[in-house]
């Protein structure tokens, strides 16, 4: 992908330590992962570890892990974090082990659910009390049989029309087909939802409505960057790194901010908040810098939430990537709830990674209504900085504001926002985020996915990829927006 256009953890279990100094962090990482924004073990050093070794992903503790230790039943596919035994019956798991609830069905027929457990092959029929006493899991039920009923009103593709009724009713054929790609769906939706669980942000699921089903995407699930030693000390090296008081030393030298005019800001604490002042003394263009031809998409544009933390998207140009949102940190006196830290916040809508065709392949979905300038979630990837120019665009986002040359990479390592699909009229939008936390965090790049209209249950969730001249070039691979679309988007 161009521009913005095509890019919070679990902790990993890899062995990682906590940053000291910055002078210890430039010596001794091979690998940094940004950790969790916790809301509150917030001080110092909890917010990010460094691992010495790859990411790899790890299957995480709990009745997954020992069956996969323990279990007979042994899954034809592998996939990374995912359990490839389970235990193939009730008497075969030991007497303690931890019956935890993985998915609930309706079976056509019966007025009760059926129930999976991780861990286990085994489907449980539930009885009248069940639904009472796993309120969590019948409220996932429901997200998932809206989300069908919304696609039975408005596909015409008469094969998803088909596939919907066995996402809505299990039978006990599909149940006895332990080999049946279903199932595989079933395990990397719960996995990579757990993930999105114990981070405190929205859940999604898979979804493949073929007769003829395709494997689910394999690649490592993380819900926040990993970051490559070179790209770590690009950021540890940039102004925006700063605390604000140097930074307003070092550009404005300490003159300008005690008497600078306040412009209207959302935050909580406008007397104290600096993020407008932040992009004054970052990113806004000097008059020189705009007579520069090559700067035609300039001057860039600060986003501004309103007091519902929703931006005003109505006028967006998508094909213009120099627009930039400044978040709030400990520098503005807010609290967590600010209407500024809305990626700080992280997805609260959830959305399902839908196969759409053999073109396209995976998109994403709304599972939930989504309004017009919401923020729906982040990209996230493999931070890096790439020696050459000759990367594969596809999974690629380049950072051209905060650290500007950057790439976010999320081929190997990702989240659910790799699968958002290319439209040519989107609907939705990338956009570049300075955020921190903490002034004493390396400023890290993140993108944030908003929607630039309301998007209904059951739609998918679009962003433009490229510009205009490279999408009109006649090159590259057939656009599959909609029907008869005349344009491709660029293979390199
Ligand atoms: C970032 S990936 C999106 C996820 C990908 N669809 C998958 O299943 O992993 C970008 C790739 O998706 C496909 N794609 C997305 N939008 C498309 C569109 N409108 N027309 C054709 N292919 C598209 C292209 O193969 C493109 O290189």
């Amino acid at each position: 992908m161009d521009h913005v256009t095509p890019v919070k953890d679990q902790a990993s279990t890899e062995s990682y330590s906590n940053v000291g100094t910055s002078q210890q962090r430039r010596t001794r990482i091979a690998f940094a992962i940004l950790t969790r924004s916790s809301k509150t073990e917030l001080q110092g050093s909890k917010r990010f570890a460094v691992i010495h070794r790859e990411f790899k992903s790890q299957i995480p503790n709990g009745p997954g892990k020992e069956a996969n230790e323990n279990g007979t039943w042994v899954c034809p596919f592998e996939y990374p974090g995912i359990p490839k035994n389970k235990f193939f019956s009730k008497t075969e798991a030991p007497e303690d082990f931890d019956w935890k609830v993985q998915n609930v069905f309706k079976i056509k027929g019966e007025t009760s659910p059926a129930t999976t457990y991780e861990g286990s092959d085994v489907l449980w029929y539930e009885d009248d009390d069940f639904a009472a006493a796993n309120p969590e899991a019948m409220k996932l039920l429901e997200t998932r049989h809206r989300f069908l009923e919304a696609l039975q009103k408005t596909t015409e593709d008469p094969e998803v029309l088909k596939c919907i009724d066995r996402d809505q009713y299990l039978t006990k054929e599909l149940f006895n087909n332990q080999q049946h790609l279903y199932w595989h769906y079933e395990d990397v939706s719960y996995y990579h939802n757990k993930i999105h669980v114990d981070y405190g942000i929205a859940g999604f699921s898979y979804m493949c409505l073929r007769e003829e089903m395709v494997a689910p995407p394999n690649f490592q699930y993380i819900p926040y960057h990993v970051v490559k030693e070179s790209a770590y000390k690009r950021c540890l090296a940039s102004k925006g790194s700063k605390k604000y008081l140097e930074l307003e030393a070092e550009v404005a030298g300490n003159k300008s901010f005690w008497s600078s005019k306040r412009t209207p800001t959302a935050c909580e604490k406008p007397e104290k908040c600096k993020c407008n002042r932040i992009f004054q003394l970052l990113y806004k263009d000097t008059e020189d810098s705009l007579e520069d031809p090559r700067d035609r998409e300039l001057p860039r544009k600060l986003l501004q939430p309103n007091k519902a933390g929703f931006l005003d998207l109505e006028h967006f140009n998508y094909i213009s990537n120099q627009k930039i949102i400044v978040e709030c940190s400990n520098a503005c006196g807010c609290s967590e709830e600010c209407p500024r830290r809305r990626l700080q916040q992280g997805q609260k809508k959830r959305l399902v990674v839908f196969y759409e065709n053999e073109i396209i392949g995976f998109g994403l979905r709304a599972a939930e209504p989504i309004k017009a300038g919401e923020y729906v979630t982040e990209y996230v990837g493999t931070v890096l900085a790439p020696r050459n120019n000759n990367r594969n665009p596809s999974y690629d986002l380049g950072i051209e504001i905060v650290v500007e040359g950057l790439v976010i990479d999320s081929r190997k390592c990702g989240n659910l926002a790799r699968f958002v699909a290319h439209a040519c009229e989107p609907n939705a939008a990338f956009i570049e985020t300075h955020s921190r936390i903490f002034e004493t965090d390396p400023l890290i790049p993140r993108v944030s996915l908003y929607a630039l209209r309301d998007i209904a249950i059951g739609e998918a969730v679009t962003i433009c990829y490229y510009s205009r001249d490279k999408l009109s070039s006649g090159k590259g691979i057939k656009c599959a927006c909609r029907p008869n679309c005349p344009n491709h988007l660029p293979k390199n």
